[in-house]
Parts: C-alpha cells; sequence; structure tokens
C-alpha cells in the first residue's frame, strides 16, 4: 500500500452555517477527485458539514484525551463521530501555543481518537527560532516521538508538517528544506511503524493554488493541510486538481 493522497482544509475558527456553500462548490467542481479531501470545519459546524459532504471527509480541529466527563468547552472523540466526522487535527501549533498542548497531551488525544475510530492528523513543526538555531530536523524528531502513540497506523493517522513560520504569513519553506523533513518523518515513522512507509505526510503552511505542485512534486510529501487557502472553493479547488495530478 503506497500513502493515500490527501487535500485536507483546516477552516480553524472561521465560518458560519453560510460557509457550507462552499462544500457543494467543491462536490461541484470535483465530482471525482483524484485524492482524499477532507475538510475540518469549526466544531459548530462539523455535522451540518457531515451530511452533506458527500464524497468531501470531515474533520474535527481538536478532541479531548477524556472519552466523557467534566471538560467544559471540550470535545470528545466519540462526539466528532456522532456528528459524522472521521478525522481529527491533533496537535496544531495553534493548539500547541494558544492552549499549552504537549507531546505527552497530543499523544494522548491521539491515542482517544483512534479509540473512537477516527484518523488522527496529527502536527509537528519547528518555529522559526528553532529553525535559526539548526534544530529543525531534532525539533521533528522529538515531536514525532512524543506526539504519535504507539497504535498508531497508516489507516488511523496522517502526519501534517507545519513549520510555525510558514503558517498563514505566505512563507513556505524551499523545497530542498521539506523535502529534507519529510525524509526524516519517514524514516522515523519507518523505523519505528511496520507500516510507517504508508503513513500519509501532509505538508502546511502557507500552501496556495500557486504552490501546490510545486509541493506535491516533492518526495514523500502526499498531499497537504490547507488554512485560509482552504476557507473558499475557488482557492481549494486548484490545490484539490494539484494533487490529483502529482
Ligand atoms: O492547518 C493549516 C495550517 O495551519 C496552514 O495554514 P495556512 O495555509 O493559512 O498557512
Amino acid at each position: 500500500m503506497a500513502p493515500r493522497k490527501l487535500a485536507a482544509g483546516n477552516w480553524k475558527m472561521n465560518g458560519t452555517l453560510a460557509a457550507l456553500a462552499e462544500i457543494d462548490r467543491l462536490l461541484a467542481d470535483h465530482p471525482q477527485p483524484g485524492c482524499d479531501v477532507l475538510l475540518c470545519p469549526p466544531a459548530t459546524l462539523v455535522h451540518a458539514a457531515a451530511a452533506r459532504a458527500g464524497h468531501i471527509a470531515i474533520g474535527g480541529q481538536d478532541c479531548h484525551a477524556q472519552a466523557s466527563g467534566a471538560h467544559t468547552g471540550d470535545i470528545a472523540a466519540a462526539q466528532l463521530v456522532d456528528a459524522g466526522a472521521s478525522h481529527v487535527i491533533i496537535g496544531h501549533s495553534e493548539r500547541r501555543s494558544d492552549h499549552g498542548e504537549t507531546d505527552i497531551q497530543v499523544a494522548a488525544k491521539a491515542v482517544a481518537a483512534h479509540q473512537a475510530g477516527l484518523v488522527a492528523v496529527i502536527c509537528v513543526g519547528e518555529t522559526e527560532a528553532q529553525r535559526d538555531a539548526g534544530q529543525t530536523l531534532d525539533v521533528i524528531s522529538a515531536q514525532l516521538a512524543g506526539s504519535v502513540p504507539e497504535g498508531a497506523t497508516a489507516g488511523n493517522t496522517v502526519i501534517a508538517y507545519e513549520p510555525v513560520w510558514a503558517i498563514g504569513t505566505g512563507r513556505t519553506p524551499t523545497s530542498d528544506q521539506i523535502a529534507e523533513v519529510h525524509a526524516l518523518m519517514r524514516q522515523r515513522l519507518s523505523d519505528r511503524f511496520a507500516d510507517g512507509g504508508d503513513v500519509a505526510l501532509l505538508y502546511g503552511g502557507s500552501v496556495k493554488p500557486g504552490n501546490a505542485a510545486e509541493i506535491f512534486a516533492i518526495p514523500h510529501v502526499n498531499g497537504a493541510l490547507v488554512g485560509g487557502a482552504s476557507l473558499k472553493a475557488q482557492d481549494f479547488g486548484p490545490i484539490i486538481a494539484a494533487l490529483s495530478a502529482a
């Protein structure tokens, strides 16, 4: 089995019910995409999105490590499943920075996601200071070791490499820099898991229609986790098309 190609969109804290019209546009424009497509809208929209998403998978943006209980404002993985989600983003850098999530907590959330039957899209990435200090590969190795739980398989886990300094900035690493990190991730996963060679590896950080084809041509890049350019079908559509053609 080769890694599946995945175009994933993370709407972050954007969108109300009116935004679901973008899903209708994507479905109309890409009735049979040559890759898997995933949209992760805000929690308030997961159920309504899943009800109309057709072949587009729907995911949450976070879940709690516990199955239920007194955790005001949090969402259990099983609740995402109940709402129609098949995936959940775990350990996004905005969760790590805004909410102080550690690798240990990220791994616990991924276990909860797996137990509920969700595919965990686990995010890693270095800060600009870490890259400038030459620490990128060590940081990614440590995050992978700490954030990806033992039960991970190619079927229940996707890894997204998102350099923090590339998110929402319009800046992207060079192709060589992306290739270096993705090769490292593939090696680390293959060393640790029997099917580590088949885990889909996404790049995220300022992916746009104009740079998608170049990024998808990089070895071990199996797709993208797209923020801003996933909000509008006219932007996300060409990214889906570029991945389908890759
Ligand atoms: O989850 C998505 C990433 O944070 C990338 O966001 P961006 O495409 O807006 O840079």
